[in-house]
């Protein structure tokens, strides 16, 4: 089981709220997050433990809406697509931190959130590069990744992120398992980019602590492998 981690302080702008603790659970669509939220958190209910487990989309009003475009019910204009998720995304992020998040942490609970902004900095970038590529453009991705961490400025930073890294066919074969209707990112391509995009996470979260968690394995040793990882920070 590989467990990379960043071991950086945060330095971003926007501080980590007071009491309770931040944690966030990423990876491509399929690696696991929701599953391993959930494992955590009835790990830590079993030590007596106050937690909440939330998600982005949030189930706020502007995460309704953005649901309705992942799941094409709602057709975005093409042009500059992956700008006005990033756009959505980013304006949920902050209704999702002020409406639940930051209340829960003041009364000391472990939120833990699948998926947050480091989501908006691998997809959003990936698939405005792949638009771009298309169109025959130049590469837009620094540009892009700027102006995203800009969006992004006043979102409460992560105690922690963790990363499940996984490998996109193995991915694709559990998203195929767990059944539904096809999703906004659910292409073979786009998410082999970002299972590349996650290795790199920490260049996309300077100053955050991220720690890689090798998610290919079984449910329970990945679940062993997180909670020794959040041990130190959470005390459970
Ligand atoms: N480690 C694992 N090994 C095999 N199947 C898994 C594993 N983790 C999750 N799954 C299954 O794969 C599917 C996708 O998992 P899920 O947690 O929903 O992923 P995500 O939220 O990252 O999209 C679900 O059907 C889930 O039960
Ligand atoms: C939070 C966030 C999610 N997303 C994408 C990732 C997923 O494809 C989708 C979330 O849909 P969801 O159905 O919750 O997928 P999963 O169970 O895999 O997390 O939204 C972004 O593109 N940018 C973001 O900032």
């Amino acid at each position: 089981m590989g467990i990379r981690d960043s071991s950086a302080p945060s330095v971003r702008v926007a501080g980590q709220a007071p009491g309770g603790k931040f944690i966030v659970i990423e990876g491509i669509d399929g690696s696991g997050t929701t599953t391993q939220a959930e494992r955590y958190a009835a790990h830590l209910r079993s030590r007596r433990r106050m937690v909440h487990v939330t998600r982005e989309p949030s189930g706020g009003p502007i995460g309704a809406q953005i649901r309705q475009v992942l799941t094409q019910r709602l057709t975005l204009p093409t042009t500059n697509q992956a700008q006005v998720m990033a756009l959505l995304f980013a304006a949920d992020r902050l209704d999702h931190v002020a409406a639940e998040i930051t209340p829960l942490l003041e009364d000391g609970y472990v939120v833990i959130s699948d998926r947050y902004d480091l989501s908006s900095l691998a997809y959003q970038v990936t698939s405005a590069q792949e638009e771009s590529e298309a169109l025959g453009g130049p590469p837009s991705s620094g540009t892009m990744l700027r102006w995203i961490r800009e969006l992004n400025r006043y979102a409460l930073r992560p105690h922690l992120t963790l990363v499940l890294d996984v490998d996109p066919e193995v991915a694709a074969q559990r998203r195929k398992g767990r059944g539904g209707a096809r999703e906004l990112y659910d292409d073979a391509e786009l998410q082999a980019r970002l299972a590349g995009a996650y290795r790199r996470a920490e260049e996309l979260l300077p100053g955050d602590h991220v720690v890689h968690i090798d998610g290919n394995g079984e449910p329970d040793e990945i679940a062993r492998a997180i909670e020794a990882v959040l041990r130190p920070l959470v005390g459970a």
